[in-house]
């Protein structure tokens, strides 16, 4: 069983749901990173995502932006982000799925890239642009090394296509819970809850919400109908706020272990 797998088989064992952080790798530095990949999970992470910096990330609003643009200016490559895996993997079994755009992927060269993610311990691989018909050139080198490729469903994507991706994804279906870019409007749980209950009772695996999830109370609203919530901007804006200052550790963590509370307390 894959490491994504058993988590989320252990959480429904103990009737728990998963917490799963976003992180731009990188921000501001990936030292930082690295600090900060140990801190979510001494303080509950489940899954994490973990964004692989680019230049033009469409799918994503001012805050992921500005922490992408922070991570390029610090030297980030995705070669670094992988390194950064790998020495955290020395320390913990907690799942991480690399985010991102499939252009740095490419560059890398899909089948050198599917090599050293395995080697460093990546779990899990979820490309915003690229669609599932347009893996084959990728997905082949991810499944011989047991990689998940996380596939998104949206309010706009249609029943049947729901159902066509449901039925070949691997690791947990994320659903994003409005149109737009990351880091966005309210969220209403209520009209969220209903598309989600609906996908659970067809996916054969577990299914996370994320977009704009920004506070405990979120949290644990969105925790009572999905398997896993996703919490991005929300955190970035903290590292944006705090990450040069000795204080980041702790606004961090006060911050995810409040969300912890808000999930577990469901
Ligand atoms: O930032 P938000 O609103 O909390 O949403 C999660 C999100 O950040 C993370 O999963 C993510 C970052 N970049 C993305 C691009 C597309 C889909 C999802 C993402």
């Amino acid at each position: 069983m894959s490491r994504i797998a058993e988590t989320f088989a252990r959480l429904k064992r103990e009737g728990r749901k998963a917490l799963i952080p976003f992180l731009t790798a990188g921000d501001p530095d990936l030292d930082t990173t690295e600090r900060l990949l140990h801190l979510l999970v001494e303080e509950g992470a489940d899954v994490i995502e973990l964004g692989i910096p680019f230049s033009d990330p469409m799918a994503d609003g001012p805050t992921i932006q500005e922490a992408s643009l922070r991570a390029l200016e610090s030297g980030t490559t995705l070669a670094g982000v992988l390194q950064t895996v790998e020495r955290v993997r020395q320390h913990t079994n907690t799942p991480i799925v690399l985010m991102g755009y499939y252009n740095p992927v490419l560059r890398f060269g899909p089948e050198r890239f599917a090599e050293r993610a395995a080697e460093a311990g990546v779990d899990g691989l979820l490309l915003v642009d690229l669609p599932p018909e347009e893996a084959g050139e990728l997905q082949p080198y991810l499944q011989q090394r047991q990689i998940d490729l996380v596939t998104l469903l949206a309010p706009t994507t249609p029943a049947e296509r729901r159902r066509q991706l449901a039925a070949g994804a691997e690791g947990y279906l994320y659903y994003v819970s409005m149109t737009g870019v990351t880091g966005s409007r309210q969220i209403d749980p209520t009209a969220i809850a209903v598309e989600v209950e609906e996908i659970r009772g067809f996916s054969r695996v577990p299914v996370a919400v994320g977009f704009g999830i920004t506070s405990p109370g979120d949290a644990a609203a969105v925790a009572r109908f999905a398997d896993g919530v996703v919490v991005g901007s929300a955190l970035v804006k903290i590292i944006g706020e705090h990450g040069a200052s000795p204080d980041l550790a702790e606004k961090v963590a006060a911050f995810v272990r409040a969300l912890r509370e808000g999930i577990d307390g469901v």
